[in-house]
């Protein structure tokens, strides 16, 4: 039985609200969303619907070429956990994730050296699909992330907002060099898959590279579910001209769990209805030093130590404030071993992760 208080569905914000001037209307409403959801889907929020069109006609082309073009750029290539990774490499709560992905972030182009940071490591050069493979692939996807990262900011403003603080709150997290990320994704129906490897699209998990997740669902298919606080799981259906967005551990971290980062999971889509798509976004965080805790109204302490049940895996939330960089890096090398192996031998050795 759910809690009385647990949610049932996903809220709905309108950031035309906001350009109606009727800020306190949107802000109560984000409040709930982040105090006891931790989900919400956005609508006018001004990224083109053109752009996703073309970003999944290319994701369809991308994925449809034969596997050698694809391997070209695959994430083996580069220590930054950057470029694609083929079905079944990619690993949540022990099982393998039936998903095939491309992941994509700001060109930082670092050259490592011995003596920098572990964590440049996630700096470096990576493959693109070539325009001669897939024409436009890398322009359209880092024209999208630029699109996605204003958005992102936007919504911190106003989650800082919500949270009572002033709107430049998160600055101080990005301020010096940083990365964010986005992939895009491709979910075979549960038809395509050998029945062994069951209908995990991606297993339960917290997002943990930063503060909020912003989703494209491209495909008018169900999969993506949401564990409420009693464990249950909810649908996030695809809703046209909508994204959906989630707070991530970070985020649950620096309030003190006062907006607490929710479980979510992907399962197979069903038979007879093609593959599902989906183009996520983590906004990332400076690496560079440790975190400090937002300082945030005493009158919304009643809301920390929730209790959640959660069927993700560890939560690296004490790791967040102290040291991020590492909790970051062990996340990607469990992630994917093999590139974890390559260039992180040490790293992986410590965390026990076998091919
Ligand atoms: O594909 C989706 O709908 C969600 C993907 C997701 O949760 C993730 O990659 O972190
Ligand atoms: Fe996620």
């Amino acid at each position: 039985m759910a809690a009385k208080s647990d949610f049932s569905s996903i809220p709905i914000l309108d950031l035309d609200l906001i350009r109606q001037g009727k800020d306190d209307v949107f802000l109560s409403q984000l409040q709930n969303s982040i105090f006891h959801v931790g989900f919400f889907y956005v609508k006018n929020h001004d990224i083109p619907q053109a752009l996703f069109d073309k970003a999944k006609q290319l994701a369809e082309d991308f994925f449809d070429k034969p596997q050698e073009i694809k391997d070209k750029c695959d994430k083996i290539h580069s220590s930054s956990f950057l470029g694609y990774s083929k079905q079944g490499f990619e690993i949540t709560k022990g099982k393998k994730d039936n998903r095939e992905q491309y992941d994509f972030g700001d060109e930082l182009n670092v050259v490592w050296e011995p003596g920098m940071p572990e964590y440049m490591k996630l700096y470096t050069e990576y493959q693109w699909p070539s325009d001669q493979d897939v024409n436009g692939f890398r322009e359209t996807y880092l024209e999208l992330l630029q699109q996605y990262k204003t958005l992102s900011l936007r919504l911190l403003g106003l989650i800082a907002r919500a949270l009572e603080l002033p709107e430049n709150s998160f600055e101080q997290y990005f301020t010096k060099i940083h990365q964010t990320r986005g992939k895009v994704i491709k979910y075979p129906a549960v038809s395509e898959l050998d029945p062994k490897d069951g209908n995990q699209g991606v297993g339960p998990h917290i997002d943990s590279a930063g503060l909020i997740t912003i989703l494209y669902q491209a495909s008018d298919l169900p999969g993506l579910q949401v564990q409420n606080h009693s464990g249950e799981w909810i649908d996030a259906t695809p809703i046209p001209g909508t994204l959906v967005v989630n707070l991530q551990n970070g985020l649950d971290t620096l309030t003190g769990g006062i907006t607490p980062a929710t479980t979510h999971r992907v399962l197979s889509p069903p038979a007879g209805r093609g593959p599902r798509y989906s183009i996520p976004y983590f906004e990332g965080v400076r690496l560079d030093q440790p975190f400090k805790a937002l300082n945030i109204p005493k009158k919304f302490d009643y809301l920390k130590n929730k209790t959640v049940v959660s069927d993700s895996e560890m939560r690296y939330n004490h790791l967040f404030l102290n040291d991020f960089s590492t909790a970051l890096v062990s996340n990607r090398i469990t992630s994917h071993s093999d590139v974890g192996i390559k260039y992180y031998p040490e790293l992986a050795r410590e965390l026990g992760v076998k091919q």
